[in-house]
């Protein structure tokens, strides 16, 4: 990860307590104890995230996604998502970005026995790995419905209020757009996740980045400062934003 978190963050300020494009980051030289803490820091990130074995079917996935030179969720990522979709006694979930569906995977393992799981995106083949991993991880077939499309197209036609859990793992340049739909998508007390807004460090870096990093900060002030949300960045993986939708 780019910078030492959090000693190279500037002072937190009442819009970011993140870089934005404005602003700079002095990072300081680790030394001593504090050189030893952030190694540790890492270290232990590295073992949270390998810390849950993954079964064949989530291997398979993994490496089809792999071939594909795609992004997948981290174990941590997906056993942090599993759990919230457990803890939330999730019967309906939405996820944009099936990919080869190792995250759903991860969702469907933590939803109830009779949830049924709604996944979007706009590579169809892609869809088809997934549904083979579903189907390896022991899954039957009418625990997923797999929606082919774009997912601003698709989102519309989804039920108001009609979910326990939207995990967002589409475009980033879309962020905002998947949490207003998500907002909508959500019951009271429902949860939306997204995925990668560390984007590998850049998030935190004050070099000039990208439109879609810039879209992820606004994403994270979003949910922070609205007054519809519960908010916690969870360190897993790539960075999990999460929040639950206030009743
Ligand atoms: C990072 S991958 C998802 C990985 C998956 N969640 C997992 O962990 O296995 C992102 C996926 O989003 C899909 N995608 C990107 N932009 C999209 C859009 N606008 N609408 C629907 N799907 C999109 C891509 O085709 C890709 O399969």
């Amino acid at each position: 990860m780019t910078g030492a978190f959090p000693h190279s963050l500037p002072t937190p300020g009442p819009i970011c307590g993140f870089p934005c494009a404005t602003d700079t980051v002095t990072v300081a030289p680790t030394t001593g104890q504090e050189r030893v803490i952030t190694a540790n820091r890492q270290t232990s990130w590295a073992f949270a995230d390998a810390f849950v074995a993954e079964e064949d079917a989530l291997r398979w996935a993994r490496d089809r996604a792999r071939e594909a030179g795609l992004p997948s969720v981290s174990p941590g990522t997906g056993a942090a998502l599993r759990l919230l979709a457990a803890a939330a006694g999730a019967k309906a979930v939405a996820e944009i970005g099936t990919g080869t569906g190792v995250s759903g995977v991860y969702l469907l393992q933590g939803m109830r026995a009779d949830g049924v799981l709604t996944t979007v995106d706009q590579e169809p083949e892609r869809q088809q790995f997934a549904r083979e991993a579903f189907r390896a991880a022991g899954f039957a077939a009418n625990r997923a419905r797999f929606i082919p499309g774009r997912a601003l197209d698709v989102l519309p036609r989804l039920a108001d209020g009609g979910y326990d859990l939207v995990f967002c793992d589409g475009d980033r340049l879309e962020s905002l757009d998947y949490l207003a739909e998500s907002l909508r998508l959500l019951r009271p007390g429902g949860l939306v996740c997204f995925e990668g807004v560390f984007a590998d460090g850049r998030t935190v870096d004050s070099a000039a980045q990208p439109g879609e990093v810039l879209r992820v900060r606004e994403l994270l002030r979003t949910v922070r400062e609205s007054q519809e949300l519960l908010p916690s960045l969870l360190p897993v993986g790539d960075g999990l934003l999460c929040a639950v939708r206030r009743g």
